[in-house]
């Protein structure tokens, strides 16, 4: 199709890489494929809680405001379509001990507020609160994003990549979306997993509650049933969910939500994810092949995917839009323009 728009590749089908692709779809300036090894429901993405809440991802501020950034484009694009899976849910966090400081994105959320006493389960002493938090049935919610993504004219290829060489055949614009992925794609050796196991049970809960504080413990409620997790085994590659952890998982569900008893529930399923965890988050551009190719990464979000996702997808598109004009002007590929492939 010979639409005179640039054409750009992006490397991943998770939350990160759809999300992507759809906020530089709806500029209207791009054509955008997307090359995963493996599509929904088999990412890390679908393995997800999920809820927004940051956790395990830095840096603060940036995290703060992709957050924030995240919640208004749930609000404006995605909360009302009853076919996006998504739920406005009042998120808790409490502790034990008393916490005097403030989480690190509280600048950024307007509706953050402390916990009030009445809503502390019994041996909880203080916490947080986040009335207009969101959370999604994982699933749906990813089948709502591919289905978004198709429609606003987006391609899915299923296809791994194993040099980013094989990108610049065609491509100029590669946005790297890989997670986890890029420990080998660009030999990030700073990325590892964070494995987390959960239970999928047919109970529903009036809000997402979580302790932090020595094991992690969340209880999830979303539209077909609940999530209880959870884990973060470090380094700990295991995909297969282990009964250790789901007995582990149950006890401590116990414990932050006291009208939780374990025999009143049914188990739907038990999901192992492994996070891609990063000191922090890479969101920046790497001109490459001699600076006539514009890479840019957008990977290692840790326990905040979906989180930031929104907020980090409409930076990518700045990133792109801001370096895209460095590369040689004859260079640029559109879709206009015949495939190097077939002069070969
Ligand atoms: C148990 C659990 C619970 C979680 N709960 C939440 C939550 O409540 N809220 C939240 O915000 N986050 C949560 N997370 C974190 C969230 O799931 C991740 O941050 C998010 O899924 C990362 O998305 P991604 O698109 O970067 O990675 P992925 O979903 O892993 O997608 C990576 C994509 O890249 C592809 N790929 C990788 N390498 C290559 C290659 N060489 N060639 C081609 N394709 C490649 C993969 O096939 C895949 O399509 C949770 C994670 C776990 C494990
Ligand atoms: N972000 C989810 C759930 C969670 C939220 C907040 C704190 C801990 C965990 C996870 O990575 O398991």
């Amino acid at each position: 199709m010979s639409n005179n728009k640039i054409d750009l590749l992006i490397i991943g089908c998770g939350c990160i890489g759809l999300s992507t692709g759809i906020v530089a779809l709806k500029t209207g300036k791009y054509n955008v494929t997307i090359w995963a090894k493996d599509l929904p429901p088999n990412t890390t993405s679908n393995k997800a809680a999920a809820l927004w809440y940051p956790f395990l991802c830095n840096p603060p501020d940036k995290v703060g405001r992709w957050s924030a950034e995240t919640l208004e484009y749930f609000k404006k694009h995605i909360i009302n379509d009853p076919k996006s899976g998504t739920l406005v849910k009042k998120v808790n966090e409490i502790f034990r001990n008393p916490k005097e400081e403030e989480p690190g994105w509280r600048p950024f959320i307007s509706s953050f507020r402390r916990i009030r006493k009445d809503e502390l389960p019994e041996g909880y002493v203080d916490g947080y609160a986040v009335d207009d938090g969101f959370v999604m049935d994982t699933d749906l919610y990813m089948d709502y994003l591919v289905q978004s993504f198709r429609d606003y004219g987006g391609v899915i290829e299923q296809r791994f990549v194993a040099d980013m060489r094989e990108c610049f055949v065609n491509y100029d614009i590669v946005v790297n979306c890989s997670g986890l992925g890029s420990r080998e794609l660009v030999n990030d050796r700073t990325i590892y997993p964070c494995r987390g196991q959960i239970i999928v049970i047919n109970n529903s809960y009036e809000r997402s509650i979580i302790d932090e504080e020595d094991h992690i413990a969340y209880v999830i409620p979303r539209i077909n049933n609940t999530v209880l997790g959870g884990t973060a085994q470090e380094h700990d590659y295991n995909t297969e969910p282990t009964k250790k952890d789901t007995e582990e998982i149950l006890k401590r569900a116990a414990m932050i939500s006291p009208n939780f008893a374990k025999n009143k529930i049914e188990i739907l399923g038990v999901k192992v994810g492994l996070r891609p965890q990063r000191h922090e988050i890479r969101l920046e551009e790497e001109f490459c092949q001699g600076g006539s190719k514009l890479v840019i990464h957008n990977y290692g979000h840790g326990g905040s995917g979906f989180t930031v996702s929104w907020g980090c997808a409409e930076e990518s598109v700045k990133l792109i839009d801001q370096f895209k004009d460095k590369l040689p002007i004859n260079s640029i590929s559109r879709s206009s323009q015949s495939k190097l492939v077939s002069k070969l």
